[in-house]
This record gives C-alpha cells, sequence and structure tokens, in this order.
C-alpha cells in the first residue's frame, strides 16, 4: 500500500516525518489553501525529499504555472483537484510527469465520469465533496467505491485519520493503491504530528 502525506509546509517538520514508511510527499499550490506552499525550494530541499515522489496538489491552475513549479521544486508527480479536463492531465503525462486525478464522491457520483481520464493518469484520488476543493478532515463513505470497476489504481483520501488504521486494514478494492493522510494529521495547517504518523503507519502496514 502506497502512502502519500499531503499539505507539507516546513523543512523542519519533514525531517521528522517517518519518511521510510512515506511513497509521496505532498506540496499544496492552492494559494486558497491554508497548507499553500512556502517552502523556498532549495539545496536543502532537493536533498531531504530526493528520495520520495515528490507531488505538486493544484487545483484548477494554468498548465504553465504547474510547468514552472515542476521545474521550481522539481516535481514529478502532479495532483490534479479541481475540474482538469482529460486534455490537461494527457498534456502533463506527455511532460512524463505522474499524473493523479481527485474527484470529489458522494453517493450521487456517477463513475463514468472517470472513463474518459483512464489512459491519461496513473492514479485516480477519490476525496470527499467540499467547497474548498479538498483537506476537508471529513470522510465520505467508502462504500460507493463498489461502484468503480475501472483498470486505473487509486488513492484513497479524505478524513483520514490516527484512529482510521483497523479501517483501512479492512478495506478491500482491487483497485486500491494507497492512502492520502492529510489535515488530521495535523499540529497545525502545513505541519504533521511526526510521532502521530508514525504510529499509524506501523499499524497499518502492520500484518
Ligand atoms: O489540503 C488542502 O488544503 C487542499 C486544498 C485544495 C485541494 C486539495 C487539498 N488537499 C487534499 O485534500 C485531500 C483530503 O485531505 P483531508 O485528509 O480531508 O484533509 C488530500 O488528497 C489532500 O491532498
Amino acid at each position: 500500500m502506497k502512502v502519500k502525506v499531503c499539505g507539507l509546509n516546513s523543512l523542519e517538520n519533514i525531517k521528522a516525518l517517518p519518511l521510510e514508511d512515506i511513497d509521496f510527499l505532498g506540496f499544496i499550490f492552492y494559494p486558497k489553501s491554508p497548507r499553500n506552499v512556502t517552502i523556498v525550494p532549495d539545496r536543502s530541499f532537493m536533498q531531504l525529499t530526493s528520495t520520495h515522489s515528490r507531488t505538486g496538489v493544484f487545483v484548477n491552475a494554468p498548465v504553465s504555472l504547474i510547468i514552472r513549479n515542476v521545474f521550481a521544486y522539481g516535481l514529478n508527480t502532479v495532483q490534479l483537484h479541481g475540474n482538469e479536463s482529460p486534455d490537461i492531465c494527457k498534456e502533463l503525462k506527455e511532460q512524463s510527469l505522474v499524473v493523479i486525478k481527485a474527484f470529489s464522491v458522494s453517493h450521487k457520483f456517477d463513475f463514468q465520469t472517470v472513463e474518459q481520464y483512464e489512459s491519461v493518469v496513473d492514479y485516480f484520488l477519490f476525496d470527499t465533496p467540499t467547497k474548498a476543493y479538498g483537506g476537508s478532515g471529513h470522510q465520505f463513505d467508502w462504500s460507493v467505491l463498489k461502484g468503480y470497476n475501472g483498470h486505473v489504481p487509486f488513492f484513497l483520501s479524505g478524513g483520514i485519520g490516527p484512529d482510521d488504521a483497523a479501517q483501512i486494514k479492512a478495506f478491500y478494492h482491487k483497485k486500491f493503491a494507497g492512502i492520502d493522510l492529510n489535515s488530521r494529521f495535523e499540529v497545525r495547517p502545513g505541519v504533521k504530528d511526526s510521532l502521530q504518523l508514525m504510529k499509524f503507519l506501523k499499524e497499518v502496514k502492520s500484518k
């Protein structure tokens, strides 16, 4: 199971994370988010994060702005968390980026919506609907994912918290690729509770 920890905004905090149990480090490039990245992408940032997939989260951003940040922060993965079209995903995938397309999922969600993205993304990410696009801290009803029969692997996201290890271990879907952890592990926006993450990841990865 892959693990993405999102909304990071402190180099000191990243140093304290259980990095050996994390695959994707997420940075939010969305000025309206309280987690909007302000880390300077200097040599210490590059070195510290070099062993991980550096993921930029964007919401309806112009491709030119995404690409600028891909170069500035050495991103190799982009998470598109707004209403981005399949064409935008394709354009970014053609830049050799790993593309994660997020969808807000509720009982009303029509999984046919994702079909047009299947050939132009690497992962889907299923999150809870919120006006803020993401970072709601609330879970959606994971049972609706029974309606997803596509072939693209997905991240489970939205309000996953420190007490959810057992629930995740019990969750099964043949395309379930990993989890995305964000606001429920925060000390404050942009700073994660590293001990809580360590404990949770040990538990969720145990047999
Ligand atoms: O975290 C944010 O502020 C945010 C803002 C805009 C788009 C995405 C955002 N974060 C993503 O939201 C999900 C769920 O987060 P949470 O666990 O409910 O806090 C996660 O994928 C983040 O990458």
